[in-house]
């Protein structure tokens, strides 16, 4: 085990199982955020806290306001209410290039735009908030051009790490769907960000690349970085996350380790609740089964024995 993972797991180890539990050391601090559409109430988180240095899932039925959060906390969605604080500075009503600025990022995955720009185009636009005003470019064309040189040494060296330098001229629509996830999380990277935030980083990933990924965000946390990431591949929050939240529509209703979040019975709740997508594995599901099957026989035998 890594010592940032060993840190991160000492951080967690007796804090209670409530929702909004305060952590030791928060690098994000959400209070009271609320999103309506119409009628209904995507988001209305409480208060949460996520622990610098680990790796955080949030997890929870579809449509159970986990993207509208993010979007909201990154700046790309606004908030009918709510505060929340990143390293202590507010980020409410900030918009999204200021908090990438400050070290807060989140991957998007590559739109029909973006696809149609090279690999590299993609790394360097990632860079964007970090290029100077016009004002200054006008003025100092010089310095200007080292800060392209060293955006483009710092996409070089990012495509060479999560081994897409190879396809560095190829179009991002050419590439397959990890190798697409590659790209998005080495995108994030540029704003050199202390928080990635990462919207289900392994849909449609081929399982031959899974290992690869799933190596790459384990690398985030363990060059210091925080990680919090959406996912509905229960496989993955458990082999990598520290500290599991669960939200349900749209409030945080239970956090845990992810070795016991799951039998938490308001987070099975929530999932039978929802009817659908329940992120169970093989196991999991076989086990449900023999119990619905169980329960079905009792009820059985009892009629019979009436
Ligand atoms: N722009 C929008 N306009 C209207 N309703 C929206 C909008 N965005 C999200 N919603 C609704 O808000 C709720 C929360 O959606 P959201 O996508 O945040 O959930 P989610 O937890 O990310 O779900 P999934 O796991 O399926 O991606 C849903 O009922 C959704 O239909």
């Amino acid at each position: 085990m890594s010592d940032r993972k060993a840190a991160a797991l000492a951080a967690f180890k007796d804090l209670a199982r409530d929702p909004g539990v305060p952590k030791p050391d928060p690098i994000l601090v959400v209070d009271g955020v609320t999103r309506r559409f119409g009628g209904l109430t995507a988001v209305e988180v409480a208060h949460v806290e996520i622990q610098r240095g680990s790796i955080t899932a949030l997890i929870g039925p579809n449509g159970a306001g986990k993207t509208t959060f993010f979007n909201q906390l990154t700046g790309f969605d606004t908030a009918d209410a709510g505060k929340w604080t990143f390293n202590g500075q507010s980020m409410s009503g900030v918009p999204a290039h200021r908090v990438a600025r400050a070290g807060m990022v989140r991957t998007f995955q590559l739109t029909k735009a973006l696809s149609r720009l090279t690999v590299l185009e993609n790394m360097r636009l990632g860079a964007q908030h970090q290029r100077g005003e016009n004002f200054w470019r006008a003025l100092v064309p010089g310095a200007w051009r080292a800060q392209e040189e060293a955006i483009t040494e710092q996409a070089e060296e990012l495509l060479t790490r999560f081994k897409l330098d190879a396809k560095r001229a190829d179009f991002a629509g050419s590439l397959s769907g990890g190798q697409r996830k590659l790209l998005e999380m080495a995108r994030a990277l540029m704003v050199k960000p202390e928080l990635v935030m990462l919207d289900e980083p392994m849909a449609g990933v081929n399982p031959a690349l899974t290992q690869s990924l799933l190596g790459h965000v384990k690398n985030l946390r363990d060059e210091g970085m925080t990680v919090l990431f959406v996912e509905h591949d229960m496989d993955m929050v458990r082999d990598i996350s520290d500290w599991v939240i669960v939200m349900a529509q749209g409030a945080v209703i239970s956090e845990g380790p992810p070795d016991t979040i799951m039998s938490d019975p308001r987070v099975i709740d929530a999932y039978l609740g929802a009817h659908h997508d329940a992120p169970l594995s093989e196991s999991e599901l076989q086990e449900q089964l023999h119990e619905a099957e169980a329960a079905l026989e009792a009820e059985i035998e009892e009629e019979t024995q009436k």
